[in-house]
C-alpha cells in the first residue's frame, strides 16, 4: 500500500488582489515521481516556494512525514527532508563545483563554528567526510571530472546536475525540481531522465515542475494540472492528457 509523505490542503496564497494559488490540495506518496504542470502563470513556482517555507501562505495546512510544516521557515523545511532546485540556476558561480556540494551538506552537520576554527578532530573528521561525500555525490549525478571547476564555467546541463548534487546533499526524503530539463536538448533530457528515474530508485520521492509534456508523461507516476491558481486535474498521465479541462486550459479552447 502507498505511504502518504506530504499533504497539503485548501492552501491559498495571494500577491495583493491576485490569487496566486487557490484552495490547492495534494497528496504525494513515498516513491513517487509527481508532476505539476499548467500553462504560464498558473503558480507552480508559487506552490514550490510555499512548499519550501520562501512564500508564508495565507490559508491552509500542510503536512509532511507527520510534521506540520504550515508557514514553517526555509530552514526547518531544508531539515525536515524537503530540497529542493529552481527555475533559474541558483549556485555559487565562483565556489568550485565540489565546494557547493560541501556547503549543501552543512545542514546536517554537527560541530558548531569554534571546532571549525580550532581544528577540533571531530570538525576535522566531519569535514572530512562531507568532503568525501561531495565526491561521492558529483559521481552519482555524473559531473566527477568537474570537481574542481568553477561552477560557472560548468555547462549548462552540468549545472543543473550539480544543483540536483547540492539539494542531494542535504539528504532530503523530498526533491522538489523546478523545471530541470529547461535549455536542454533531447540527449541531455534524457539523461536527466535516467538520473530522476535513479534518484527515485534510490528512495527519494520526487516532485517534478517540467514544461516537457513528453518527459513528464514517461516519468511521472501521477500529475497534477495547475491553472489560475487552481488544480483542475489530477491523476496518472495518461487520464490527465485526454482531461477536457487539461485540453481546455493548454489550448484555449473545449475539444470538440
Ligand atoms: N513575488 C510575487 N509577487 C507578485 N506576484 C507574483 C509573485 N510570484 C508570483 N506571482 C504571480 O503569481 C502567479 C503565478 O506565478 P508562478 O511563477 O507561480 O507561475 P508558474 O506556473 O510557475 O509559471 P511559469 O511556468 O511561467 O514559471 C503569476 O501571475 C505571477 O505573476
Amino acid at each position: 500500500m502507498s505511504e502518504l509523505l506530504l499533504k497539503i490542503d485548501g492552501i491559498t496564497k495571494r500577491f495583493g488582489g491576485l490569487h496566486a494559488l487557490s484552495g490547492v490540495g495534494l497528496t504525494i506518496n513515498k516513491g513517487e515521481i509527481y508532476g505539476l504542470i499548467g500553462p504560464n502563470g498558473a503558480g507552480k513556482t508559487t506552490l514550490f516556494n510555499v512548499l519550501t517555507g520562501l512564500y508564508q501562505p495565507d490559508e491552509g495546512s500542510f503536512s509532511f512525514n507527520g510534521l506540520d510544516l504550515f508557514r514553517q521557515k526555509p530552514n526547518v523545511v531544508v531539515e525536515s527532508g524537503i530540497a529542493r532546485t529552481f527555475q533559474n540556476i541558483r549556485l555559487f558561480a565562483n565556489m568550485t563545483a565540489l565546494e557547493n556540494v560541501m556547503v549543501g551538506q552543512h545542514v546536517r552537520t554537527r560541530s558548531g563554528i569554534l571546532g571549525a576554527i580550532f581544528h577540533s578532530p571531530k570538525a576535522v573528521k566531519e569535514e572530512n567526510d562531507i568532503h568525501n561525500k561531495a565526491t561521492e555525490l558529483l559521481a552519482y549525478v555524473g559531473i566527477s571530472k568537474h570537481g574542481k571547476e568553477l561552477a560557472r564555467n560548468l555547462s549548462y546541463g552540468d549545472q543543473r546536475r550539480l544543483e540536483i548534487a547540492r539539494a542531494l546533499a542535504t539528504r532530503p526524503t523530498l526533491l522538489a525540481l523546478d523545471e530541470p530539463a529547461a535549455g536542454m536538448n533531447p540527449k541531455e533530457t534524457d539523461d536527466l531522465k535516467k538520473l530522476m528515474e535513479k534518484i527515485r530508485n534510490d528512495g527519494v520521492t520526487i516532485l517534478l515542475i517540467e514544461h516537457d509534456v513528453k518527459l513528464m508523461m514517461d516519468l511521472c507516476d501521477r500529475i497534477a494540472v495547475l491553472d489560475y491558481g487552481k488544480k483542475i486535474a489530477e491523476g496518472v498521465p495518461n487520464m490527465v492528457k485526454n482531461d477536457p479541462r487539461v485540453i481546455e486550459a493548454y489550448l484555449g479552447v473545449a475539444p470538440e
